[in-house]
């Protein structure tokens, strides 16, 4: 690809308008962070909502749960770089994990941003962002809750989160709460493709089915992997990102679920062995055994069903914490036994 086609699909891809210092490359999930709700990918109705949001000005308390890596943080920044515009920067407080956020920021902090004077587009508010506001204590959130009536005519909060339960449900009822879902295949594979054009990326399909099948629906894990299968081999296929994630590679695993299903015992605990042998933990390999279930479709829809719930049982036992090569092996030999019985 030339130079100039190569920036326009980085164009495309929403490429971050902040370069890294020369000599400096940003890692692609910070340099293909979405700027505007435009470019967020998948929950198009949630988004649709913010959309309206960022154009009437009157943003309620919001929070946001879903699992991570989905756009939640990104969301909740491009609602605020649209709601202020070039106050953006002077408007908002941000705050994560990594900041202390107990009662005394609270306290002293939050209240104090929220008693700032700041010159704002007209009918707009100071937002104040609290990322992973599930792992405040539940002393700094109830800190909050005068907080938040007392200064909600110039302050609004948005909380992200990943389990919305353990935000204290005073918070909950003040806010509204929108859930995001993981996103889908296509979606992570558009955004990939998206992603390898703008890089110049060598790609097979399986290479990007390897980092989609792995990402289970994480959107950040996907581009990381995409990025250190670059950095470490070049050229991305379905061998080298399963080693840069080192997970048991599906293709092994399948066979070794239809050798069970076909009733070759041997064959499959051979294939267990082999990769038992790799070092895979009993964790990594029953995962991986219970994800390609899922998606083998040659095998019928019941023993699918009994596969799935036997896997489940040892899945249960290992993080019980017996995980033993003998553990799988006694899974595999049930499995063997269930097409046997039908
Ligand atoms: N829906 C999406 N569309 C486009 N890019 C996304 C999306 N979700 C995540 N990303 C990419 O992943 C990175 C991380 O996303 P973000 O910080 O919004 O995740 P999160 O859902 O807040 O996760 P966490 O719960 O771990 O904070 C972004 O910088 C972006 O590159």
């Amino acid at each position: 690809m030339n130079g100039e086609s190569s920036k326009s699909a980085a164009k495309k891809a929403g490429a971050a308008a902040v370069e890294a210092p020369p000599g400096y490359e940003l890692p692609w999930v910070e340099k293909y962070r979405p700027r505007f709700l435009d470019e967020i990918v998948g929950n198009s109705e949630t988004v649709e909502r913010l959309k309206i949001i960022a154009k009437d000005g009157n943003m309620p308390h919001v929070i946001i749960s879903g699992m991570p890596g989905i756009g939640k943080t990104t969301s909740i920044l491009c609602l605020a770089r649209e709601l202020l515009g070039s106050a953006y920067k002077e408007a908002v407080l941000e705050l994560n994990a990594s900041d202390e956020r107990g009662i005394d920021v609270v306290r002293n902090r939050i209240k104090g941003f929220a008693q700032k004077k700041v010159t704002l587009p007209a009918g707009r508010q100071k937002i104040v962002i609290l990322d992973e506001a599930d792992s405040m204590t539940a002393g700094a959130q109830q800190a909050l809750r005068r907080t938040m009536e007392i200064y909600s005519s110039t302050t609004r909060f948005a909380f992200a989160c990943n389990q919305s339960n353990k935000i204290i449900e005073p918070l909950q009822s003040r806010c509204a709460i929108l859930r995001y879902a993981r996103l889908s295949d296509q979606q992570l594979l558009k955004r990939l493709m998206e992603i390898c054009e703008a890089e110049s990326v060598q790609y097979s399909d399986e290479g990007l089915a390897a980092l989609i099948f792995s990402a289970e629906g994480d959107m950040r894990q996907a581009v990381n992997n995409l990025q250190s299968t670059v950095a470490g081999f070049g050229f991305v296929n379905g061998d080298n990102v399963f080693k840069v994630v080192d997970s048991p590679h599906p293709v092994a695993v399948q066979a070794m679920i239809k050798a069970c299903y076909d009733g070759k015992i041997d064959q499959a605990l051979e294939t267990l062995r082999e990769l038992w042998d790799k070092g895979y933990s009993a964790v990594d390999l029953i995962s991986t055994m219970f994800r390609v279930t899922k998606t083998i479709d040659t095998i019928s829809e019941h023993s699918k069903l009994e596969f799935i719930k036997e896997i489940g049982f040892t899945h249960m036992r290992i993080l019980e914490g017996v995980g033993t090569h003998l553990q799988l092996q006694g899974c595999i030999a049930r499995l063997c036994k269930i097409n046997l019985k039908s």
